[in-house]
């Protein structure tokens, strides 16, 4: 590694040219690539074309039937002599698109955890760990975890994470299309220069990166380099027909508004080893940032205003506004009397609750039979079946007289096994097969094991057990179980009270007879009972397309509310009644690049409950009910569970494989509706139409199409979420 900065603690040997041969016929790549010691090759293509066999094989992750990986004069990789460094013994520093940290550790903790497996001492890879920490400028992370970080932040820690492993060459996968939109810009500076004089390996379908950090640039398509040089040299004269033949490069919008400034685009694109290119507005057009203002918050103004917010931007604004507004909550004790009537919904456990009586309360009979006790009919054969008297029966819900020796007593299922039996026969093993009267004889023709169908005191729960843990939901068995156990009373999360107002002329409410041009309220229900199924007390309201009734809806909200939530109202449209009216305050009103749920709204709101008016969050959604529905899961149904404390929070996520293919809109991420076939495939139920509520409700998951992603095969994987 080249020295780059002063306070590199590791040893820092020059940097090595990377040298890689590929033929897979497999997968139809056949590649040569050669990045020169010290320089960034940007690697662009459409998906499937190589790229990723490309990295994978230099990391050591994937090894094609033949191909060569040096470093310089160290093969990595050599199918011919059989050489194969493992991945975790190859001096290389992958930086994934989503890369994932350890959530128990501090950012230092995941920063030191490569120096540490390779031996470096507890003390010196901390120090290690600061260090390149400090060089990613996310140096106030360190005691920081995981969980708590945003997407650029994430980035930051795990680009310290790969250089903290020395690395001879660095990969990066799209570093920033997990990050934050506003974000963007300062952390592919702080790329850029880390990456100066190391070799390094960019994929990427963005032109921004290319132009900020890549050196030369090679263009594969089909598993073939069909154009590799220096950037200036391939992007160069042949500028706009390159980026005319390239749709899957993410570019600038030729109509951009003249003022904005594009990130380098009209830039020489080329860059001198050793300096730093501004690559957010050096040479751009338009008027320069004032230096008033600190940087950032130009920068995440310009972006703003220009681009759609990314998902994980726009979520992460979300959870800002509203988690304030939930954390002052607290707990209530509730007598379980109460949560009976289904005032509370199904509420989250903010403490153990804690079983007062054993379950079952008293040792009973699992069968209707007879009790008696098992020595008595120890020697019983079909042969010599052993006669017993019959005693006075015991219904459920009588205290049964102890048994006396040789004697059987008619017992029902539930009811007390008295005292001295320790067995029950069931009634239709017994001679005769029936129940007969006090003082008949009935006989046993096998012997019978101590227990049987008998339920022992407690076998299911012991007084003192822990009953529902804090951070479960209270669903039907969990009601039934604190019944169950005796608890009287349970400490849980104070329910948020959420006013959801479903705004639009057009709109009836549900079961009414709908007028000429009317439409049901589907958001109405729906969205409320999503948020009552993640602990919220919901207060509904209709309002037409007119700015005098939101006003007043506002006007009128109850004293206790802790978010508004609009569905409808936030697009293009001439009437867009929750834009006109919120838009003028405290409320962001923009696009989000994903589809559906494209067009949003998040802010704050005075509502007229005290004489001020407090502020409280208001969140919008549009309204069409698949994008409620979606905006929902993805912005706010995880802040709401983090604050009801379910545990988990998140829907359960997994990667699955498609069973056919999808195409999506690049520049977007996509969620599409699907559901799992026989072989456990995802298969895609319904169109992207934001108006298929009725498909939303055939489906079981939520598909997630990243950005960038133009088509996916049937084979490939995809993030699913469980939403039913
Ligand atoms: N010229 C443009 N038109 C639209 C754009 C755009 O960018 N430019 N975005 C489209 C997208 S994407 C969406 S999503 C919607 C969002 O629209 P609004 O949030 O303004 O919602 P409305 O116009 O009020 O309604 C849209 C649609 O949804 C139905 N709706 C609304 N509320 C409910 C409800 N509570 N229950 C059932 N159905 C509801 C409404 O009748 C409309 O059909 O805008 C696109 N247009
Ligand atoms: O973004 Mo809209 O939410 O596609 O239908």
């Amino acid at each position: 590694m080249t020295p780059r900065s002063p306070a590199a603690p590791s040893g820092s040997p020059a940097a090595s040219a990377l040298v890689v041969t590929i033929d897979d016929a497999g997968r139809d790549v056949r590649l040569d690539v050669t990045v020169a010691a010290g320089r960034t090759l940007a690697v662009v293509g459409p998906n499937g074309a190589g790229k990723s066999t490309l990295l994978q094989t230099v990391a050591g992750l994937y090894v094609p039937p033949v191909a060569r990986v040096a470093v310089g004069e160290r093969a990595l990789t050599d199918t011919a002599t059989g050489v194969l460094v493992p991945a975790h013994r190859r001096a290389v520093g992958l930086l994934e698109q989503r890369p994932v940290l350890f959530g128990h550790l501090t950012c230092t903790g995941n920063v030191a955890f490569g120096p540490r497996s390779a031996g470096t001492s507890r003390r010196t890879a901390r120090t290690e760990a600061h260090h390149w920490l400090d060089v990613v400028g996310a140096g106030t992370l360190a005691r920081r975890r995981p969980g708590s970080l945003s997407g650029g932040q994430a980035q930051r820690v795990a680009l310290a994470r790969a250089l903290a492993a020395a690395p001879d060459v660095v990969l990066l996968d799209e570093p920033f299309v997990a990050v934050d939109q506003p974000s963007v810009p300062r952390l592919r500076r702080v790329v850029a220069d880390v990456l100066r004089g190391l070799t390094a390996v960019v994929v990427t379908h963005d032109l921004d990166d290319v132009l900020a950090l890549a050196d030369d640039v090679v263009v594969i398509e089909r598993g073939r380099a069909v154009d590799q040089g220096p950037v200036r040299a391939v992007l160069g004269a042949r500028h706009s027909a390159f980026l005319a033949g390239m749709p899957w490069l993410d570019v600038a919008d030729p109509h951009d508004p003249p003022h904005r400034p594009r990130h380098g685009a009209a830039t020489t694109p080329d860059r001198a080893p050793g300096t730093i290119v501004d690559v957010t507005d050096s040479h751009a057009p338009g008027p320069q940032p004032s230096a008033a203002r600190p940087a950032h918050e130009q920068e995440d103004e310009q972006e703003h205003v220009d681009r759609p917010r990314t998902v994980a931007d726009h979520a992460d604004r979300v959870a800002a506004l509203v988690e304030p507004a939930l954390a002052t909550r607290g707990d209530e004790v509730v007598a379980v009397a109460d949560l009976l009537t289904g005032a509370h919904g199904s509420p989250v456990l903010a403490r153990d609750a804690v079983a007062a009586l054993p379950s079952p309360v008293f040792e009973n009979s699992q069968m209707d039979g007879y009790a008696l006790r098992a020595a008595d009919v120890a020697g019983a054969t079909p042969d010599r079946p052993v006669a017993l008297r019959v005693v006075d029966p015991v219904p459920a819900g009588t205290v049964p007289a102890p048994l006396e020796p040789d004697t059987a007593a008619p017992i029902m299922t539930g009811a007390p096994v008295p005292a001295g039996a320790d067995v029950v026969l069931r009634v239709e093993d017994a001679d005769p097969a029936r129940f007969v009267d006090p003082g008949s004889v009935v006989r046993v023709r096998d012997p019978l094991a101590p227990g049987t169908y008998v339920r022992p005191t407690g076998s299911d729960l012991a007084a003192g057990d822990v009953v529902v843990r804090a951070g479960e939901r209270l669903g039907p068995a969990r009601l039934g179980a604190l019944v169950a156990a005796g608890v009287a009373e349970v400490a849980v999360r104070r329910a948020p009270h959420v006013l959801l107002v479903s705004t639009g002329s057009e709109l009836a409410p549900a079961g009414a007879s709908l007028g000429p041009a009317q439409v049901p309220d589907v958001n109405g229900a729906a969205l409320a009972a999503a948020l009552r199924e993640v602990g919220a007390r919901v207060t509904t309201a209709v309002v037409p397309d007119d700015d005098d009734a939101l006003a007043r809806a506002l006007a009128d909200v109850p004293a206790d509310v802790d978010v508004v939530v609009t569905s409808g109202g936030v697009s293009a449209g001439a009437y867009e009644v929750v834009r006109q009216t919120l838009g003028a305050g405290d409320v962001w009103f923009g696009h989000v690049a994903m589809q559906p749920g494209g067009p949003q709204g998040a802010g704050t709101v005075r509502v007229a409950a005290d004489a001020e008016g407090t502020a409280v969050p208001v969140v919008a959604f549009p309204g069409n009910p698949v994008s409620a529905l979606v905006s929902f899961e993805t912005f706010l149904r995880p802040v709401l569970a983090r604050a009801a404390g379910l545990v988990p929070a998140e829907r359960r996520r997994w990667t699955a494989t498609l069973a056919e293919p999808l195409d999506s809109p690049p520049h977007l991420h996509q969620v599409r509706r699907g559901a799992l076939d026989a072989d456990g495939r995802v298969v895609l139920v319904g169109g992207p139409g934001s108006h298929l509520v009725a498909r939303y409700a055939a489906a079981t998951l939520l598909v997630q199409v990243p950005v960038g992603v133009r088509r996916l095969e049937a084979g490939d994987e995809v993030e699913v979420w469980e939403i039913a």
